[in-house]
């Protein structure tokens, strides 16, 4: 069933006019002409084709990362037929692929038809966990093929059942399994936590407790920024032996209190004057939020702080990563929501927050953040 048609509405409105007049083939191919319009047909064609083509475009990335192909150019330039060799493609398809990462700005093609690594390619390869990110796209996209099934809701999502461990399943998931998504979340949290710290300065923090703090990786960089601040982690039982392994190497094992427990169970410890969410409530809906910002609120002292980071809706502003990438994404999780900054203040002055401060993101795409207070 496709939505319906919509009923007529009466009155004169400009925008709608001229919409009419742009969707008639006769008009596009008249604005394609003209002097005056045909720079602004032709951006928008180019951009309409990049909507278009961006399932293909993620694919032909994922080629390059599952063939290695990045790493083997940042050691030295090379042939189609060299790389084709151990990947097990013909040479002539493996030129394909290369000539598409060359047009998608990841390599270069030099005059003697060999490939060269860009600057953006090389890029790729240093962001933490990205390659790993691009790698677990597979589930992502699956769920993705049949977009208007995912919006409807029906069936599981592939999603939902790669990150179990993100909604507390006990019990059920291979040790090794667990590592892995905690690799991954570890992984990712690197530019997550040096955007946060740029946003949030913690000037005057004494214990900063971070809820849902993963493998410890956020309390880690706090702890080699900010000497003095004494920090805890607090995660679900199934998370804090890797936490006390990562913190262990690390060295900050005597720095770092960890604690086992789960926020939908009881009230948070006390002690902290600052409490950090970081891409936790992004993971769940209104209801299982708004509890967890109470018991933040309740187990903080007057004065207290909260800094919540995660990739936010530009809300009013549509962002065009955020709104698309991540919207999708936490829906097909099945339980998430990616919410606008003003949507996450809303929520913490409901849970008796006030003061809340909206920091400008560098990098919307990596996490977005604000922080608020709660009354003296
Ligand atoms: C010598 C110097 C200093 C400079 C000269 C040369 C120069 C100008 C170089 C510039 C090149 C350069 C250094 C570029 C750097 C580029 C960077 C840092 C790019 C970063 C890109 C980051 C990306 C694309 C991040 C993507 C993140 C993704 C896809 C994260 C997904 C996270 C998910 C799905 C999380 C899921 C968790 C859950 C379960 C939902 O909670
Ligand atoms: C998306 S991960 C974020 C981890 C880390 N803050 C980061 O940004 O890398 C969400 C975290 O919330 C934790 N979590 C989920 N439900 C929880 C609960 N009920 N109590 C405590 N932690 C929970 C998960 O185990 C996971 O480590």
């Amino acid at each position: 069933m496709a939505a319906q048609d919509p009923p007529a509405r009466g009155g004169f409105d400009l925008t709608r006019w001229l919409n009419r007049l742009i969707a008639r083939p006769d008009i596009q191919s008249l604005a394609a002409r003209l002097p005056f319009s045909r720079g602004l047909a032709r951006r928008d064609g180019a951009e309409i084709f990049e909507i278009v083509q961006g399932f293909v475009r993620s694919q032909v990335l994922g080629a390059l990362v599952e063939l290695r192909v990045l790493p083997w150019l940042m050691e030295r330039d090379a042939y189609p037929a060299e790389l084709a060799q151990g990947a097990g493609i013909a040479p002539e398809r493996m030129e394909i692929l290369l000539q598409a990462g060359a047009a998608m700005g990841l390599m270069k093609r030099r005059g003697d038809g060999r490939f060269r690594l860009s600057r953006k390619g090389a890029a790729l390869i240093g962001v933490p966990g990205l390659e790993a990110m691009i790698r677990h796209h597979h589930v992502f996209y699956q769920d993705m093929a049949d977009p208007v099934a995912l919006l409807r809701g029906e069936g599981e999502t592939g999603l939902a059942q790669f990150w179990p461990y993100v909604f507390g399943a006990k019990g059920d998931i291979p040790p090794e399994d667990a590592l892995r998504y905690s690799d991954l979340m570890a992984q990712s949290q690197e530019l997550v936590a040096q955007d946060t710290l740029r946003m949030i300065p913690l000037r005057g923090v004494s214990r900063l407790m971070d809820v849902g703090g993963g493998s410890g990786v956020f309390v880690s960089h706090v702890a080699r920024r900010y000497p003095r601040i004494a920090l805890s982690v607090f995660d679900l039982p199934e998370v804090i032996p890797d936490a006390r392994r990562r913190l262990g190497s690390a060295g900050l094992d005597g720095r770092v209190i960890c604690c086992a427990g789960s926020f939908r169970d009881g009230p948070l410890q006390t002690g902290a004057d600052a409490i950090s969410l970081i891409r936790v409530l992004y993971d769940h809906d209104d209801a299982t939020v708004g509890d967890l910002l109470a018991k933040v609120h309740a187990a903080l002292p007057p004065g207290g702080r909260l800094i919540i980071s995660e990739p936010m809706s530009g809300g009013a502003r549509p962002d065009p990563i955020c709104d698309v990438y991540f919207a999708f994404y936490t829906m097909a999780m099945g339980t998430g929501r990616t919410r606008s900054a003003a949507r996450i203040a809303e929520l913490c002055e409901a849970a008796g927050f006030e003061a809340v401060r909206v920091a400008k993101a560098p990098r919307p795409f990596v996490t977005s953040a604000l922080s608020c207070s709660k009354p003296l």
